[in-house]
């Protein structure tokens, strides 16, 4: 039976979710799970859906909120970034736009430090050259964690549990966060310091900040020269963050030791980029959130706000804010002018229009 016969609404899923968040959707919507649409397929289908849940590979564009008519009520992001969606187009359109904000954490910051351990240990060059039949002990000599200091750039959700890991690993952690609180800082043993400061002591740096017109490309030419020589760079958050070409030149310099990266600013990045062929640069497909559990929990967190969302349940006024600054709160409108300042949104509510504006933080 189609939506419109049965009453129930449509969720279009355009990428892979876990079965259990599936099985929540389906108890009130019908759920068209279409993967790898073109961007045109998309446009073409969107305007018979009321919801629409993606992952990081969609685009959810201003011409697919023009393409829905004004059906889709909520776009659902399985995960936290929500760089990939027009949020000034949701907001114009009147669409709520959620996200699933905790459930992947432990996963990014895992990946995080499978990143700056392998990395500081040449795991996947010196595997590389064992199945190419070498073997190379002294070609791949590694760099010791311990004492080292470690710059956490985004004290959020996953650079709070980075730091706690890299602190087992009897590592000196710094983190840099405009708004992160000082007793949550604290709470982990970790100091807060100032940008520059934060890459002039820095022998590993690692991002977690959102990808947003602030931190685009806050790694540059001229951010790498105020870097120690020889500084190891992981990157777990977006590959928008780093200008790639101004890398490729500090590793060429010698700024640069090593990094190693799981975002990128085009993804798959170009298979001939001189960063993926890189010697000293380790890469994963953007597997921070790729787990079994985080994809469960992801599908389950999402599930609940996008239905929550197309009962009208998700359109109070409260506004749940503990961590956020009250010159920040007061500019409460328009919306997405706070998500871009707080570059922090957790679950994110729009109503366009007259509607009412909510915005929950984590
Ligand atoms: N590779 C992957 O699969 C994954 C990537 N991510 C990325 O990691 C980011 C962080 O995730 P969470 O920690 O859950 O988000 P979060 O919202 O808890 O933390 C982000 C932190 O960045 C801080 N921040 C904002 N602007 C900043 C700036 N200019 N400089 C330094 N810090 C700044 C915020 O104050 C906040 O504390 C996400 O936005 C996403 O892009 C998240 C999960 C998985
Ligand atoms: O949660 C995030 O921000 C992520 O980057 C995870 O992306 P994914 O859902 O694995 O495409």
């Amino acid at each position: 039976m189609s939506a419109a016969l049965d009453g129930k609404p449509t969720v279009l899923v355009s990428e892979k979710l876990g079965e259990a968040g599936l099985a929540l959707l389906k108890e009130f919507a019908n759920v068209d799970c279409s993967y790898n649409l073109s961007p045109e397929e998309l446009n073409a289908k969107i305007s018979s859906c009321d919801a629409l849940i993606v992952r990081s590979g969609t685009k959810v564009t201003r011409q697919v909120f023009e393409s829905s008519g004004g059906k889709l009520k909520v776009v659902g992001r399985a995960g936290v970034g929500i760089d990939n969606v027009d949020l000034a187009a949701a907001t114009e359109h009147g669409c709520l736009v959620v996200n699933a904000p905790t459930a992947n954490t432990v996963a990014a910051a895992e990946h995080g430090i499978a990143l700056l351990t392998s990395m500081a240990r040449n795991v996947a060059q010196s595997d590389a050259s064992m199945k190419a039949g070498k073997w190379q002990r002294n070609k791949y000599v590694g760099v010791s964690l311990v004492g080292k200091t470690l710059a956490v750039m985004g004290f959020g959700k996953v650079g709070t549990e980075l730091a706690r890991r890299a602190k087992g690993l009897g590592m000196h952690v710094v983190a840099h966060d405009p708004y992160a609180p000082a007793d949550r800082a604290r709470a982990v043993g970790v100091e807060l310091v100032g940008f520059d400061e934060a890459l002039a002591t820095a022998d590993f740096i690692s991002l977690h900040m959102p990808l947003t017109p602030t931190t685009l490309k806050i790694l540059n030419d001229e951010t790498f020269a105020k870097m120690k020589k020889g500084v190891r760079i992981v990157n777990v958050a977006r590959g928008g963050v780093i200008d790639e070409e101004a890398l490729v030149r500090a590793l060429d310099a010698g700024i640069v030791a090593q990094a190693a990266l799981d975002v990128f600013s085009v993804e798959p990045p170009p298979q001939d980029s001189k960063l993926v062929q890189h010697e000293r640069v380790t890469l994963t497909p953007h597997l921070g959130a790729s787990t079994i559990e985080a994809q469960e929990g992801v599908a389950i967190e999402i599930a609940e706000a996008v239905v929550g969302a197309l009962k009208g349940e998700l359109s109070s006024t409260a506004v749940n804010a503990p961590m956020v600054p009250a010159e920040v709160l007061t500019e409460l409108k328009p919306f997405v002018i706070l998500a871009e300042k707080l570059g922090r949104l957790a679950v994110q509510l729009v109503a366009g229009g007259s509607g009412v504006k909510t915005v929950k933080l984590y």
